[in-house]
Order: C-alpha cells, then structure tokens, then sequence
C-alpha cells in the first residue's frame, strides 16, 4: 500500500499473531479525517491490540498502515505531537498535583493548549492542587484524557474513556469529546457502552475474534434502520404487541379502533445493543 494521508487512518490487511493466536486478522479499516469512529467487540476481540497497533506501541505482524500519512512503526516525534493518546493510567506522577501533571506533559508538546484551560475542560479544576494519588477512580480517568489532549492533537486515541465515571462525569465527558469532534479532531475510540458509541461516533467498527465483521453508522449497524418496528399497547385483556414495518400506519390504525389514545403505547426499534448482540452471536 503506498502511505498516503488521505485518510486519518488506514490499513489493509492488518494483522497480529501471538503464537499460533490470530488477534487480529486482515482488518481493512478507515476512518476518514475528522470522524468519531467507535471501535466495538467483546472482551479478547483484538481492539487494544489493533489501536495500539496504530499508535506504535505494537508491532504488527503482517499488513500495511498509514496514520496521518504515516507508517506508526516509523514514527518520528513531530507525527507523535500530532497524536494524543489516552492511556490508561500510569501511575508515574503520584507525588505532583494535577496541575504539575499537566504542565509536565505540555513541555513534550510544540504548540501545547493552556494547561489551566485543559484541566477546566476535564472538570479538575478544584482539584489542580490535589496530589494524583489521591484522586478518586473517575477523576484520574479525567486527568489521563487532559494528557492526551494538552498536545492539542489531530488525531485523539481513547481506549475505554469512561470506565469508572459516574454517570454526571460521562455526559461531561462526552460534551468534551463533541467539541473537540467539532474543532476538527478525528477521534478513534473503544468502548464496552453502547449508549457511548451511538452517542458519540459518526460510525462503528464491530471487532469479533480478531475480523471486522461490521462497519456501519450507528443508526443502522446490523440492519437496525429498516428493522421492523414493535408496537406495544394494552387492552382490557392484557399487553398486545405486533411488529410491522409500517409502524405510524399501524398506530393510526389503532388510534381509530380506540377512538383517541392507545393506552400504553410504545414503538421500538432494535437498539445498537440488540444489533450489536446478535451479531456478536452470529460469529461466535
Ligand atoms: N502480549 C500478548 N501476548 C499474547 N497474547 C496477547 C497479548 N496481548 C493480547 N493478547 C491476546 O490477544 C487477544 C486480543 O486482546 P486485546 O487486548 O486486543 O482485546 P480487546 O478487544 O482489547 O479486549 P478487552 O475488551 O477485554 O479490552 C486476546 O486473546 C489476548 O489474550
């Protein structure tokens, strides 16, 4: 493959062998210049192998890549500033407060963003005087992803972000990566949250045993978009339910037979959940 930046990243035919173990096994994939792209897949699966692939952290064992123009095997440290990484937490800085911690990182970084503006972005900032240590599991989750974007990074990698954040914590978080997503940075995610990867991506990539098996938009991963709808009501005789693909017709329809309102109406779709479930089942 002749290394182009066309997109933000591209393989083909990547792939990465432990012993006689496939984790992962010719992944073609792309992820176009600022696009939020969700890398999904159970346990084992091959993602962080993949992403860590991609950062350079990880030698492949067959296959082509291009991040940002550039093969990550032969990465110099202007394509490294270009990238930010979320990693998960080192524990190297336990004695420096989160304000330390962040202007460490900036020295690393040519065109650095203000720490103070970082740390107010991840929402630290009545902690910047506070030790690492002695943060609590969600706040140090926020003090990694002020790492990974101090550098003010093209590209932003985020192995399972939000993992020990309450739930206020993760609609913050996602707010920040929309708006970084908004300033034109390409962000390439794993999650094990559904909710995460149809609020946050343009598109998903589903990673079973090593294979892409599904590369699609939120909205219509495994069919969901055309899937016929499930109308539920209740009668005097119990809940009813029927699937169609006309779902307003059919609601209009009992409408008329109730002469008004449907008592306990809903209309449902397959969620991403549903989707993604089944076809995780159908690869196993
Ligand atoms: N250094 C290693 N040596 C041998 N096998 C490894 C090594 N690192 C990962 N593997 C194996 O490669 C496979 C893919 O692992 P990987 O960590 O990429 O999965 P993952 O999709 O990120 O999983 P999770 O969702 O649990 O984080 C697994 O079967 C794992 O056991």
């Amino acid at each position: 493959m002749v290394v182009t930046d066309a997109f933000a990243i591209e393989t083909k035919g990547l792939r990465k062998t432990y012993a006689t173990h496939h984790a992962v096994d010719s992944l073609d994939l792309t992820v176009e210049r600022g696009e939020v792209f969700a890398l999904l897949g159970p346990n084992g699966a091959g993602k962080t192998t993949t992403v860590e692939m991609l950062e350079g952290y990880r030698k492949r064992s067959g296959g082509d890549v291009s991040v940002l123009g550039v093969d990550p095997q032969r990465r110099t440290l202007d394509w490294r500033a270009r990238i930010g990484i979320v990693l998960q937490s080192t524990g190297e800085f336990e004695d420096l407060s989160v304000q330390e911690v962040v202007e460490h990182f900036a020295r690393y970084y040519p065109h650095p963003d203000q720490p103070m503006k970082v740390i107010e972005r991840v929402g630290l900032l009545d902690k910047r005087k506070d030790r690492a240590r002695v943060l609590s599991g969600g706040q140090r989750r926020r003090l990694d992803v002020a790492l990974g974007i101090i550098g003010r990074p093209e590209l932003l990698f985020l192995d399972e972000p939000t993992t020990g954040f309450d739930p206020q914590a993760r609609r913050e978080f996602w707010e920040l990566i929309r708006d970084l997503a908004a300033g034109g940075t390409t962000i390439l995610l794993t999650t094990h949250y559904l909710d995460e990867a149809e609020t946050l991506a343009d598109r998903v990539g589903v990673i079973a045993r090593g294979r892409l098996v599904a590369v699609a938009t939120p909205a219509t991963l495994g069919g969901r978009g055309t899937a016929a709808a499930k109308v539920r009501w209740a009668t005097p005789d119990g809940p009813q339910e029927h699937d169609t693909d006309t779902p307003a017709t059919f609601v209009a329809d009992l409408v008329t037979r109730f002469g008004g309102e449907v008592p306990e109406l809903t209309v449902t779709r397959p969620s991403l959940e549903d989707a993604y479930l089944s076809m995780i089942q159908e690869t196993a």
